[in-house]
Formats: structure tokens, sequence, C-alpha cells
């Protein structure tokens, strides 16, 4: 075998979190089809995903959100999942205007196996993660035993640290 052959390394699959959400258009077709569509890259497979959650908007006044979160197997790096994230989040007509403003699609990188990224263009775990039951609530019941690196907690108690007012089935 050459050596050029035998130094090359198969890139396992990383297990990994995310979140979506969306409160303009039809927001349940919309997630629906999201994680379809992220299902059918090569690189990723959805493995489970939550319920939707209807939560009340965090931020500016807007519509109330359709939230969720998915467990994914990835062959992707951390950055390389991110820009897919986003490529698909242009699909369905994103437009970026006010921060935290009303979008058609949100897809967050919340947790990437147990890596600790703080780089300008992506953070890893989410760095308002732990802060948000739009976010835990749908996670929690996912990968409630899954431990953030950062705070050594497991999703479950952080859960019961948040302020969950605003997120309902
Ligand atoms: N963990 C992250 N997930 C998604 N986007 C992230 C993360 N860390 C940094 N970013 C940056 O945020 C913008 C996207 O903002 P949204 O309003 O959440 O769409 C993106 O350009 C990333 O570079
Ligand atoms: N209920 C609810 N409120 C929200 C939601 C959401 O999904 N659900 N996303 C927001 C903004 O998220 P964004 O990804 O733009 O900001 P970030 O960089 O702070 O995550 C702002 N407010």
């Amino acid at each position: 075998m050459s050596d050029r052959i035998s130094s090359f390394v198969i890139p396992r699959f990383y297990q990994t979190a995310i979140a979506l959400g969306s409160n303009l258009g039809d927001s349940a077709e919309t997630l629906e089809k999201a994680l379809q569509t992220l299902d059918h890259i090569p690189e990723i497979r959805v493995k489970r995903r939550s319920s939707w959650y209807k939560t009340a908007p965090i931020g500016p006044a807007q519509p109330d959100y359709l939230n969720a979160c998915a467990l994914l197997e990835v062959q992707l790096t951390p950055y390389q999942l991110l820009q897919t994230l986003l490529n698909v989040e242009n699909q369905f007509g994103r437009v970026r205007q006010e921060r935290w403003g009303p979008r058609t699609l949100d897809l967050d990188l919340i947790l990437f196996e147990d890596f600790i990224l703080e780089t300008p263009d992506l953070q890893v775990p989410h760095p308002r993660m732990s802060e948000r039951a739009f976010v835990l609530v749908p996670l929690a019941e996912i990968a409630p035993h899954w431990i953030d690196p950062i705070s050594g907690k497991t999703i479950a108690e952080l859960l019961e640290q948040v302020e969950r007012s605003g997120a309902v089935t």
C-alpha cells in the first residue's frame, strides 16, 4: 500500500444536536421539509427529532415560533456543518434583517460531540443554549443525558434551572 493510501483517515460520524425554529409561513411544513433536506445530504443522517413546540418569541414583537431539536450523525467538520445549515436556511428563503427578528427557518448548531469551539464564526456549544427553554425543552426530550461540556451539567439539569414559561407544546 502506498504511503498516501495508508495515511488516509476515513472520517467517522460525529454526534451533533441542532435546534430548528420558524415563525414565518407554514412553520410545521418548513421544519418537516428542513429535516428531510438535511437527511438527504449524504454526509448527514437525522437520527432523532423532538416534537414541535409552539413558543413565545424572545426578542422584538413577532409571531410565536415553532421550535424543535434534532440529533444528527454527520461526516462533516463543525464548520462544514455550519455552512450546510446556513445553505439550507437560504434554500428556505431566510432573509436576515433585525437581530432576533422573524424568520422562515433558523438552524443553529447546539452541540458537536463534547467539542468546545470559540471562534468568531462558530461557537459550540451554542453560547445561549443554557438560557433558552425553546432549545432545552425539545433537546431534553431527545437527549436528556447529553453533558454540556462547558458547565458539566446534563441537558435535563440545565432545563431544571431555566425559566420555561415561554415553552408550550
Ligand atoms: N453554534 C452556532 N450555530 C449557528 N450559527 C452560529 C453558531 N455560532 C456562531 N454562529 C454564527 O451566527 C450566524 C447565524 O446567526 P443566526 O441568527 O443564528 O442565523 C452565522 O453566521 C454563524 O457564523
Ligand atoms: N421563541 C423563540 N424566540 C426566539 C427564537 C426562537 O427560535 N424561538 N430565536 C431567536 C433568535 O435566534 P438567532 O439564532 O437569530 O440568534 P442567536 O444567534 O442568539 O441564536 C430569537 N427569539
